[in-house]
């Protein structure tokens, strides 16, 4: 590191699984006195005692390189944390650093064994670090901060998941300042007591409900429930006081230590359009424990396939194809008695997020009525 004030302690030198330590190695803080002879208490003649940060790498744009400095397509995720970290030498004022090297993928490939070390991760440093810092290629970032919600009770412990969406050797990357900005905000304590946030382009907000919505723009990440937060010139901007998301149910997940993945149940998504028949829908319903329909609108399936809907016996989440809305429980179909039967509506959530949702409440085994109450809280059901 092109920085005296950093030390690096190599605990694991193999790459996937490489951990290193950072600390600041600042000078101590000049004591305060009121006498004209200093007295240096021997606690204060310690370093001073930063906030301790844990970064946990997976991969993703923002750890990658492109062939040349105007790409910002076909590059190779081949950065390491330690890498990342030497473009922000400045971090070693705001905080102590340790990180670990999950995984080093595009976010296309994390899948339930990458999401089992995340989560084991999370859970191992949530008692020793301040806060929690997650590097995440975009394109699924979403699916794992609302995993995490989901299945975390980080406490008062900040997790700050940041990607970036441009590679790090292209003109102005936002790689490093989105890293950067995501550190000083998992060690902020007004970032305490909000759950999972994602940090990126300057805005803070709540991994629940952002969605990445533009495919290659900087100002990717977009919520209609509201940014939390901006992060401008070193200040962070909270503009609500500290609050998690409503209606998030939390699941326990039991996981023995001999267990290489949490095997859940799956659950497929299928796209609507003009035309689309139950084809698809016969197709997969005995294969899955469970489908959920990315709907026209608010909820809009042709009539014919409504109907046989109400004939499949594993739980379908009528969600949406739209980005932005919701679906209510009254555009769902009914039997000629008024029952929902198998289906119910996704509320707020998109149709990945309804897919783990999903997940979770059958691998908890919970009931078709105990399942439904779970969406309600985000004003499904
Ligand atoms: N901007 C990104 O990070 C996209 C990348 N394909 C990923 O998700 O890993």
């Amino acid at each position: 590191m092109p920085n005296n004030q950093v030390e690096i302690t190599t605990i694991c030198s193999d790459v996937e699984n490489s951990q290193f330590k950072l600390e600041s190695l600042a000078p101590e803080e000049p004591t305060p006195s009121k006498s004209t002879t200093p007295v240096i208490h021997p606690q204060l003649s310690q370093r001073r005692s930063l906030p301790r940060i844990k970064i946990l790498g997976t991969g993703g744009t923002i750890a990658s390189k492109a062939e040349s400095s105007s790409a910002t397509a076909d590059y190779k995720v081949d950065l390491t944390i330690q890498d990342m970290l030497e473009a922000i030498p400045d971090i070693t004022r705001i905080c102590e650093v340790e990180y670990e090297q999950l995984c080093n993928v595009d976010s296309k490939n994390i899948d339930e064994s990458i999401l089992m070390k995340i989560y084991n991760g999370i859970s191992e440093s949530l008692q020793k670090f301040d806060g929690i810092v997650i590097t995440h290629g975009t394109d699924s970032l979403a699916e794992t901060a609302f995993f995490i919600e989901s299945t975390i009770d980080a406490g008062e412990v900040p997790i700050v998941c940041v990607g970036s969406m441009r590679p790090s050797s292209s003109v102005s990357a936002d790689g490093p300042m989105n890293l950067y900005q995501a550190i000083c905000i998992a060690a902020d304590s007004k970032s305490r007591n909000r759950g999972v946030l994602v940090s990126l382009n300057d805005q803070i907000s709540a991994g629940y409900y952002i969605t990445k919505t533009n495919a290659n723009s900087l100002d990717s990440f977009n919520v209609r429930q509201g940014y939390l937060g901006n992060f401008v010139n070193n200040e962070i901007h909270y503009y609500y006081p500290p609050v998690k998301p409503q209606g998030c149910h939390k699941f326990k997940l039991n996981i023995s230590s001999d267990e290489e993945t949490f095997n859940f149940p799956d659950v497929c998504i299928i796209y609507a359009h003009q035309g689309i028949t139950s084809k698809m829908l016969n197709m997969v319903k005995d294969q899955y424990a469970g489908i959920v329909l990315a709907t026209m609108g608010a909820g809009s399936m042709p009539d014919k396939v409504n109907k046989d809907c109400l004939n499949i016996e594993i739980p379908i989440i009528y969600s949406k194809r739209s980005m932005d809305g919701m679906i209510p429980k009254a555009n769902l179909p009914k039997d000629s008695d008024g029952d929902y039967r198998n289906c119910i509506a996704s509320g707020y959530l998109n149709p990945e997020k309804s897919r783990i949702l999903l997940q979770l409440c059958l691998a908890c085994n919970y009931s078709i009525d105990e399942t439904r109450h779970v969406f309600r809280g985000v004003y499904g059901g």
